[in-house]
């Protein structure tokens, strides 16, 4: 399979032939609207120079591709912000092929200029310095990235933790799929996913993303961009690139939130973590891929599904991989596992469901299990208007899934590629694996008798999903209401 040539002038990028529902765009589109317009401050060069103490040391938060970031102290310290400063290369552009070359910060301030929501890290104003250099003002996030948390941190996030994180960014994922005009991130990874101050979960840096439709000469003449060991293997020729790609990344994202390894590490065999952990998923062997540091959540039901999720956003197939919203629904479900793992547990032993001893074949009937809880869930929320995609089939077949990259400890963005130094072994793609899963077919008088039970339980979990979903509405509109870091 071949993957990511990154020199790929020729590749165009297109936008969403998926997920393209517009009775739904627009229902979400209202949903995810932000109460009030916001505001882009403009900001004067010596503003944030005092706002940083000249740029200092101790203001410095960290370094990435394509500039530094530093801690700002606005309006006489009302205001705490992350002042981005890029490096002025004009070899960088998102857009290389164009007429108006973008740099990944004006391309930043143009996409954040229309979008705002609750789980991305959002624009606050810009300035322009005296060498046309753009410095971003966007919200200050205090406690670090996904990727240090998972890796660095000597307290490794629980279970509930992780899966609050995925469903968080899987929703800022889905806002940004279901935006009038929508947007693809391209650079979805632990590192770029930041937490606040209230140790939720913001998807940041759009210096890659596109926004637009497929007519947009912008987003056609794009080349690929993302960050080796994220990248879509399928994200090769002009018409690849839609919200699936963007699904890939949040899956590999998945799978490091799941085992706390890294997306390509050569500390395992194999390095990538798609080759490592989609055999293991496929086997049903779910404990193999858990944080050893944590291991395996109270309730298996939880792995299985988390597991079979995330496989299913990295499948090859792009037209396999399940929507952004999909992906949140099935979050959701096992959000609300993780959270009563003991009224879950109790309820399984009374309708006699052993999910832990199953096998994988089983594993895909109970990912089936998690989009019918939510189909449940779904009547039950019908009542207040909530939507649920549309499921597709749970299959697995004869597939190709994967590849493996030989090295990288801590992946780095790639942008148009003629900024991006790759050496053969970055851009060497290994076999992938093709492995066919046999489906079983269960006896009549066997499937008579678990359907009944299933029903059954499946009235009990509607009413607690139902319990559940009031509490994070709850949460979730209190967090909608508060106003957003903006000083005007
Ligand atoms: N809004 C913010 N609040 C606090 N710290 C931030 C903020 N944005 C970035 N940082 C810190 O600055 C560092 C550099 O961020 P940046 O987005 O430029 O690069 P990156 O995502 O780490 O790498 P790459 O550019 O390759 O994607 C991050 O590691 C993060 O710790």
């Amino acid at each position: 399979m071949g993957f990511l040539s990154c020199n790929a002038e020729s590749t165009i990028a297109t936008c969403d032939p998926y997920n393209w529902d517009c009775k739904s765009r627009k229902k979400k589109t209202n949903r995810n609207k932000p109460n009030k317009p916001f505001k882009i401050r403009d900001f004067t060069y010596p503003e944030l120079l005092k706002a940083t103490k000249g740029f200092s040391a101790e203001s410095f938060l960290g370094k990435g591709s394509h500039g530094t970031v530093y801690k700002a102290s606005l309006d006489d310290g009302k205001l705490i912000a992350a002042v981005k400063k890029t490096y002025r290369n004009p070899s960088i552009s998102i857009h290389s092929n164009c007429t108006t070359c973008t740099t990944p910060a004006e391309n930043e301030i143009e996409i954040l200029s229309r979008i705002q929501h609750p789980r991305l890290v959002n624009l606050i104003g810009f300035c322009v310095d005296s060498k046309d250099r753009k410095l971003l003002v966007v919200e200050y996030m205090p406690n670090g990235s996904l990727y240090d948390l998972l890796h660095c941190s000597s307290r490794p996030p629980s279970w509930t933790r992780r899966i609050r994180f995925a469903l968080q960014i899987a929703k800022a994922v889905q806002a940004l799929h279901l935006a009038n005009t929508p947007v693809i991130h391209r650079d979805i990874k632990s590192s770029n996913v930041l937490i606040d101050e209230n140790w939720n979960a913001r998807l940041g840096d759009f210096g890659l993303a596109l926004r637009g439709h497929v007519e947009d000469v912008r987003v056609k003449c794009t080349p690929p961009a993302g960050t080796l060991g994220y990248l879509d293997p399928g994200y090769l020729a002009p018409s690849d690139l839609s919200t699936k790609s963007d699904v890939f990344s949040f899956g590999i994202l998945l799978l490091e939130v799941i085992s706390g390894r890294n997306a390509i590490d050569v500390n395992y065999s194999p390095p990538s973590i798609v080759d490592w952990a989609v055999p293991l998923i496929k086997r049903g062997d779910f404990s193999s891929i858990c944080d050893h540091r944590i291991g395996s959540p109270v309730d298996p039901g939880v792995i299985k599904n988390l597991a079979i999720l995330a496989a299913r956003c990295v499948r090859s197939t792009t037209e396999k991989r399940p929507g952004m919203t999909e992906v949140v629904e099935g979050l959701k479900i096992i959000s609300k596992r993780v959270h009563a793992p003991h009224i879950w547990n109790s309820l399984r032993r009374r309708v006699g469901l052993a999910e832990e001893s199953r096998p994988f074949e089983a594993a895909i009937d109970s990912n089936e299990e998690v989009v019918n809880a939510n189909k449940a869930t779904s009547r039950v929320g019908s009542r207040r208007n909530r939507k649920v995609s549309s499921v597709s089939s749970v299959e697995f077949g004869n597939e190709t899934i994967g590849w493996a990259g030989e090295r990288v400890i801590r992946s780095k963005s790639i942008g148009s590629f003629g900024d991006t130094k790759l050496d053969g072994s970055e851009s060497r793609r290994n076999a992938s694996v093709a492995v066919k899963i046999p489906l079983v077919k269960l006896s009549k008088s066997r499937s008579t008798g678990v359907l009944h039970r299933s029903i059954k339980s499946r009235e009990i979990e509607a009413s607690i999903s139902e319990l559940l979903i009031r509490l994070d509405e709850k949460s979730e509109k209190e967090m909608q209401e508060k106003p957003l870091v903006i000083s005007i």
